[in-house]
């Protein structure tokens, strides 16, 4: 019987390239071999987190060792068993996703499929993207706009930005006219066509956050994400909702279905947007895609990461009838992260073809994992939280 013989993980970084996206300025990488030679790669969140989720991957591979790779839902079930916190860790949910991700990918090479074709199969062979980590060191509506036209350049039909500055919690009247001033450059700049879509990262209080998806009406974003902190505070939520046409989406860090049931049965978010990296992998991805499916709801994935998550994202994506758009970074990252998959993905006109190849479609460049391996802890800013976009935790208006 073929066996899973080692899973080893690579956090990979150069930090001196380390851009728009501090959050992500390491990439945890995680490799899987199985007793016959075969290889599967899958990634885990770094968030401030990098050392935890390390030793937490190390809890996993204590439990796969040994086990057949085949029998993924059952590798799942027993770490759910064994996992006395699992439903509460978002390091032993991480963890378990960058396993599972590698287990798909195996599978696919063992099968000769890309990885749709073990999770329902192709529907979509192109995925309409989002750009995001566009905006870095923009801070007046100029500067939003002057990058803005350089995205639609670029052949994006579709971009995010978070134009809240240094406010959290709350956000005073100066604090809100300049958000608006943003938003209406960036909207002035890309025309009508091209979806703008407002990211709040869990941010505000409620009643901030009601003023704030009204004032943002006008400028029709597709939609506005994490309006308020994300304790799952459903009261709060269903008062922004209500207050707004404009789509609600959230779920970024969710680790479970029903994290994503609390959400859709109450009828809190329009736009779903789990993270294959932290909700459980292509397992927990389908069991929520299921779920969105029935409430009819649509999703959105998170993707904020590295190279392994972006494809295996890509892949998810293809067998899904509810997408309605990716987020990618990938042509604002450093070089280092598009190379680590022999830059496989290409933007043609807004959109990124998903790789039809086996597993996750995408070569890893091992020799570049060993170059890039790194040890430490990822940078911390005093003042600019490190979940921003480089160079935007800061005011323009006084
Ligand atoms: O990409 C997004 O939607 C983000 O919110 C980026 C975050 O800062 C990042 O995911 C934090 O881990
Ligand atoms: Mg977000």
């Amino acid at each position: 019987m073929v066996t899973i013989k080692d899973v080893e993980v690579y956090p990979v970084s150069d930090l001196a390239t380390a851009k728009a996206s501090p959050w992500a300025s390491v990439s945890i990488i995680v490799k899987v071999t199985t007793s016959d030679g075969q290889v599967g790669y899958g990634e885990a969140v770094p968030t401030l987190r990098v050392n935890q989720v390390i030793k937490a991957i190390e809890e996993v591979r204590r439990l796969v060792i040994g086990k057949d790779p085949f029998r993924v839902s059952y590798i799942f079930r027993e770490w759910y068993k064994h996992d006395f916190y699992i439903s509460r860790s978002f390091e032993s949910a991480t963890a378990y996703s960058s396993v599972d991700i590698a287990l798909h990918d195996i599978l696919g090479k063992y099968y000769g499929a890309p990885v749709y074709q073990l999770i329902g199969g192709l529907i979509n062979d192109k995925v309409k993207v989002y750009a995001n980590g566009w905006y870095s060191d923009c801070v007046t509506p100029e500067d939003f706009a002057k990058r803005a036209k350089e995205v639609v350049s670029m052949g994006f039909k579709a971009m995010k930005f978070d134009p809240f500055g240094p406010y959290f919690d709350s956000m005073d009247k100066a604090g809100l006219e300049e958000a608006v001033e943003r938003v209406r450059a960036v909207r002035e700049a890309v025309g009508k066509d091209v979806d703008i879509l407002i990211e709040v990262h869990g941010r505000f209080n409620v009643n901030t956050a009601v003023q704030m998806v009204r004032a943002m009406e006008p400028f029709e974003p597709l939609f506005i994400e994490e309006p308020i902190h994300p304790d799952l505070n459903m009261e709060g939520l269903s008062k922004v909702k209500n207050a707004t046409g404009v789509r609600i989406a959230t779920g970024e860090r969710i680790i479970s279905i029903e994290e994503a049931l609390q959400l859709i049965e109450r009828g809190l978010v329009d736009v779903l947007q789990p993270d294959i990296t932290n909700a459980l992998g292509f397992t927990g991805m389908s069991r929520i895609r299921a779920l969105t499916e029935a409430y009819g709801i649509e999703l959105a994935p998170h993707n904020a990461f590295g190279p392994i998550q972006h494809a295996a994202t890509l892949q998810f994506d293809a067998s899904s009838f509810n997408i309605l758009i990716q987020e990618s970074f990938y042509e604002f990252w450093p070089q280092w992260k598009r190379d680590i998959i022999g830059d496989a993905f290409k933007l043609n006109e807004g959109y990124h073809t998903v790789p039809s190849k086996p597993g996750l479609g995408v070569t890893v460049n091992e020799r570049l994992l060993d170059e890039l391996r790194f040890t430490g802890m990822e940078p911390f800013h005093e003042e600019e939280p490190v979940w921003v976009i480089k160079g935007t935790w800061r005011r323009y208006g006084s």
